[in-house]
């Protein structure tokens, strides 16, 4: 034991500035080219002593998240106390503000954030790479939001390089109401593309360029959404939103990962102010949020 009562640590949501899906695997994954990007809209993870695992959670939609065991943020916390031959008890506390079940990697950024703060408070003492393969095991995203910035992550997601990039973006997301899940939008992807030879995902140079650069015109000429149209294949309804977003002014309209979370891409935090006033005011989402990125990953606060 390090002797720390409590530990808090925040952790960003995610966008998918590119999502390039390749054909499913034999192991039922999909490869990619995803290059992520992490914005300020953060969860926080405080792990304290307890007599045993045990969850909680405030914020909005925390009913639709389990508290047992299967909460990401426990199973981290298990998948820890494993490896280091200890008992996994603890109070995780999740204060939670990136929406659930919204395609921004809110369940991720909980393990990310478990694992770190576990790590912190039992003094395990474990490896960033330690650490990144338990993220691994616990899903795709995960090892991206522990690290943050902006990141190419390749196979299904979790074998990541960082990325350059040369200024900060502003974003605006508009929450739907209610979630997608992740397993049935890539379902949806493959009945999408049935009978088409679906090519070998690859990062876009001009993407990359235009993130180096810090250019966001350039950025919204090269964002892409390979699962964009199985989102709106099974939520309709998304393309009001991106349009009432795209009307509005914004550089760019895309969904961000499995949806059902649009992302607008602005010139500046002004015009991001007025898309998200639009959007507020289009009644084609539940709440437009503004944030800006890229941040950094899971961190003790
Ligand atoms: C849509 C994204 O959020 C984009 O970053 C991710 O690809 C999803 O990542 P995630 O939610 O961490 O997903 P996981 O928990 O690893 O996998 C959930 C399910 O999504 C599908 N899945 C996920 C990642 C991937 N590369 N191919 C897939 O087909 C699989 O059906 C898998 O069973
Ligand atoms: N700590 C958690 N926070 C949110 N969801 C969780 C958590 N633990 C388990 N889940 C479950 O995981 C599912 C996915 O939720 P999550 O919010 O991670 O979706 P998402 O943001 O669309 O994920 P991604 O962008 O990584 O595909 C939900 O159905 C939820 O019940």
């Amino acid at each position: 034991m390090t002797g720390r009562s409590a530990v808090t640590v925040r952790v960003p949501a995610k966008v998918n500035v590119q999502l390039a899906v390749g054909g499913a695997r034999a192991d039922g994954f999909h490869d990619l080219a995803n290059v992520f990007l992490a914005v300020g809209l953060y969860d926080e993870v405080t792990a304290a002593p307890a007599e045993s695992l045990r969850v909680t959670a405030a914020g909005p939609d925390v009913d639709r998240i389990p508290l047992d065991r299967t909460n990401l943020a426990a199973r981290a916390a298990e998948l820890l106390a494993a490896r280091y031959g200890l008992a996994p008890d603890v109070h995780l506390h999740i204060a939670k503000d990136i929406p659930v079940a919204g395609g921004m990697a809110g369940g991720s950024a909980d393990a990310a954030g478990a694992l770190v703060a576990c790590d912190a408070l039992w003094g395990t003492g474990a490896s960033r790479d330690e650490l990144l393969a338990i993220c691994a095991e616990l899903g795709s995203d995960v090892p991206f939001s522990l690290v943050g910035g902006v990141a190419l992550g390749r196979g299904r997601g979790e074998l990541l390089t960082p990325l350059e990039v040369g200024g900060t973006f502003h974003w605006v997301f508009a929450v739907a109401d209610g979630g997608l899940s992740t397993p049935a939008v890539y379902r949806e992807f493959d009945r999408l593309n049935e009978g088409v030879s679906v090519p070998e995902p690859v990062a876009s140079g001009a993407l990359v360029e235009a993130l180096a650069a810090g250019d966001a015109v350039a950025l919204a000429g090269a964002v892409s959404n390979d699962l964009q149209a199985a989102a709106v294949s099974l939520r309709p309804s998304l393309v009001d939103t991106l349009e009432a977003g795209g009307g509005a002014g914004a550089l760019a309209a895309l969904v961000s990962g499995s949806g059902p979370t649009t992302a607008f891409l602005a010139k500046d935090a002004d015009a991001a102010a007025g898309v998200a006033a639009a959007l507020m005011a289009s009644g084609t989402c539940r709440v437009a949020r503004v944030a800006a990125g890229p941040v950094p990953g899971a961190t003790v606060v």
